[in-house]
């Protein structure tokens, strides 16, 4: 359907309002969420059984009507199908076996081996489109390469990435051939996340601002081309979001050398800023502070104004800068809806 407002935002068209929808949209602010987790047992759980991922999926698509709904799953489902053990700790985070050689990278399963693992994904994907609302489209998502070798490395989320960028310089062999690895298997995933339904396709590398700007365009621009030249093969007409998190100085590089379509802004980005040096050239998605649906009130109301403002003479989505937090009123996100669309 060409009539999908998100859809029409990322051919480039400018819309008298944004359609809107939020990084993290199914998530532990939710009572409904929490509830359907401690049905699952544990977040992997309900990451691999397809009716309750799709059901936290559409929570908040019925109780805000937001215009488009993310699948549930996680960035480290890959590593975990290409062989890391992988374990959610609570309150701590993600766990994983670490890669600090290439004895650990030659550990890890065959690309083509993933879909064992990753098929419920697919599934989910399948429910959700026969049962979301007509209007509303459906967006797949991977981490990029950088970020997820991040977490593959450390075996942990890291303030730094250290470790990665360690590896990076130490053993250059290694660490190409990991991305490698990631990047076959990640435009592998999102095709196969395409095939079964999802109309746009998010990458979210959440630390591309820890990259030295000496290897920007090699670890985070590269990657994303091959997915992006894998993807346009089969399925030409599919829109990409790239999300290069921190990129502060390489979003405009970034947008060009990728050619994706959106271009999801961190907060850190000045709107006014965007409207004029990105928008001419891609569909921009941003970029309130998560913290504003903590606090509410009338900095709510006003920021996502001046957001939805500044951005309004060219292609745009509403959303946050980053995931919104456990601690957010589910109040404050129907008092942004109204600042936006009011
Ligand atoms: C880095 C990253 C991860 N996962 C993701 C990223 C990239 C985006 C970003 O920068 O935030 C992406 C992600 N994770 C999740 C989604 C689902 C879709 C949605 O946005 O609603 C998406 C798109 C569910 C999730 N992924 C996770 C939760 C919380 C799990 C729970 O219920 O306990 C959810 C809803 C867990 C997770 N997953 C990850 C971490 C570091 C953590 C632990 C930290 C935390 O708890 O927030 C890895």
């Amino acid at each position: 359907m060409t009539d999908k407002l998100l859809l029409r935002a990322l051919r480039g068209e400018t819309l008298p309002v944004p359609p809107v929808w939020m990084m993290r949209q199914a998530g532990r602010y939710l009572p409904e969420y929490r509830a359907t987790r401690a049905q699952a047992g544990s977040f992997l759980d309900l990451c691999y059984t397809p009716e309750l991922a799709a059901e936290v999926t559409l929570q908040p698509i019925r109780k805000y009507g937001f215009d488009a709904a993310i699948l549930f799953a996680d960035i480290l489902l890959v590593p975990q199908a290409l062989g890391a053990d992988l374990t959610f700790v609570q309150g701590e985070g993600p766990r994983l076996s670490t890669i600090a050689s290439a004895a650990d990278l030659a550990k890890l399963g065959p690309v083509d081996e993933i879909d064992a693992t990753l098929s419920p994904v697919y599934e989910t994907v399948r429910i959700l489109r026969r049962e979301l609302p007509e209007e509303v489209p459906l967006i797949g998502f991977a981490g990029a390469p950088w970020t997820v070798a991040t977490y593959m490395i450390a075996g942990q989320g890291t303030p730094d990435q250290a470790p990665a960028r360690r590896l990076m310089y130490g053993d250059p062999q290694t660490f190409e051939a990991l991305l490698d690895k990631i990047t076959q298997a990640t435009a592998h995933y999102l095709i196969r996340q395409i095939d079964a339904g999802a109309e746009v396709v998010k990458i979210f590398d959440s630390w591309a601002g820890a990259l030295p700007g000496t290897v920007f365009a090699r670890y985070a621009v590269e990657p994303i081309k091959t997915i992006l030249a894998a993807i346009r093969e089969k399925h030409p007409d599919v829109p990409v979001i790239g999300f290069p998190r921190g990129a502060g100085g390489n979003y405009a590089p970034f947008a060009e050398a990728t050619g994706v379509q959106g271009l999801a802004l961190d907060t850190s980005v000045d709107p006014a800023w965007a409207a004029k040096a990105l928008q001419p050239h891609v569909c921009v998605q941003g970029n309130m502070d998560p913290l504003l649906l903590v606090e509410g009130g009338e900095a709510l109301t006003r920021t996502a104004r001046q957001i939805r403002d500044a951005l309004s003479g060219g292609p745009h989505i509403f959303n946050l800068g980053h995931g919104i937090t456990p601690d957010a009123d589910p109040d404050n996100v129907h008092r942004m809806l109204e600042a936006v669309r009011g």
